[in-house]
């Protein structure tokens, strides 16, 4: 059994031209192994690709060159089982509102073949908190059941691989919670993530890999220890003893700034700006320290850090 879940090489997309838009290099060579066991994290501004990566794996969009193995089967030479090793929960809510939950997954594992007497219909509702709904038209559901409902559609064939899009994109704070906690059961029970997601913290919290796409390509793609410790950026938080509404004359080569709170805020660089030295700069700025922190970067820092700083240069 191959020890990725998901193996792309040189994975290339190109959306032909049409009358409203020129063609689109949307994925430009991706080369990708997300490994098994993983919960990763697939981040990128929007319109970086990752829909268009996402659907290629899905089969819903054709890549221009390159290959895509999932757990280890081709996606062009042994499409049904690498169709059967992934269930995808879209961005969008899309489904068929006159059927019933019940009804949904019923279909949905007919449509992956899945035997009768091996059916989950409902331990999967049970699990996501649909058991109570199973009866009840998916139109008349909450847009937090609609998405609850999406996942369970994926999962109806078992797969080893679940990739969420977005999935908790305008979902409230405590449905996002229930939504984590059966990921993170689907996980210890060997299910591979991948998720994309615009909420940093949210892949901070969750992801232990992290893969940073833009522009069609990806730019990182490491352990999120490691992508956390690439910024040598650091944050020194001063609480003066009195009032500061400006930055003093003295301090203002530094990189720094009042906070909402009345804190300075200096960011250095690890290794190279000696904290002591900042602080005599503050000291001898007339200042009094009345508390002081420093503070690591966090993965909003580095995404900003590797998305953006080619663009500017
Ligand atoms: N069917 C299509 N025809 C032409 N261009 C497309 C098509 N689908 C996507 N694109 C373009 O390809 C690029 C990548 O889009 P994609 O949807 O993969 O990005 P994304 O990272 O998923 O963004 P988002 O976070 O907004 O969903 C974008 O420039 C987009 O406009």
């Amino acid at each position: 059994m191959s020890d990725a879940a998901i193996e792309i090489k040189n994975l290339q997309k190109t959306y032909k031209a049409s009358r409203k838009a020129a063609a689109k290099n949307a994925l430009k060579g991706v080369d990708l192994v997300v490994p098994r066991g993983s919960i990763f994290g697939l981040l990128g501004p929007n319109g970086a690709g990752k829909s268009t990566m996402i659907n290629i794996l899905a089969g819903l969009v054709n890549k221009s060159s390159g290959s895509a193995k999932i757990c280890g089967y081709d996606i062009e030479t042994q499409t049904r089982q690498a169709r059967a090793s992934i269930g995808i929960v879209p961005q969008e809510i899309t489904m068929d509102v006159f059927f019933t939950p019940y009804q949904a997954l019923e279909i949905q594992a007919g449509y992956y073949g899945v035997p009768k007497s091996q059916r989950r219909t409902e331990e999967i509702l049970e699990a996501l908190g649909l058991l109570d709904k199973r009866d009840a038209y998916v139109r008349q559901l909450s847009g937090g059941m609609k998405r609850r409902l999406l996942i369970a559609k994926a999962l109806v064939h078992n797969p080893p691989v679940l990739i969420l899009d977005e999935p908790t994109a305008g979902v409230d704070i405590e449905l996002r919670r229930q939504l984590w906690t059966y990921v993170k059961e689907l996980h210890r029970r060997g299910t591979t993530i991948i998720l994309t997601t615009h909420y940093l913290e949210e892949a901070e919290a969750l992801c232990d890999q992290i893969a940073i796409i833009h522009n069609g390509e990806i730019t990182a793609n490491e352990s999120k220890t490691a992508l956390l410790s690439r910024l040598d950026k650091r944050k020194l938080v001063i609480t003066p003893t009195e009032n500061l509404t400006t930055i003093p004359q003295s301090l203002q080569s530094l990189d720094a700034e009042i906070s909402e709170e009345g804190d300075l805020v200096i960011s250095y660089q690890a290794g190279t700006d000696s904290i002591s030295g900042l602080l005599n700069q503050f000291k001898e700025a007339g200042l009094s320290i009345g508390d002081l922190r420093t503070e690591e970067p966090d993965l909003e820092d580095v995404f900003m850090a590797l998305t953006y700083a080619t663009d500017a240069a």
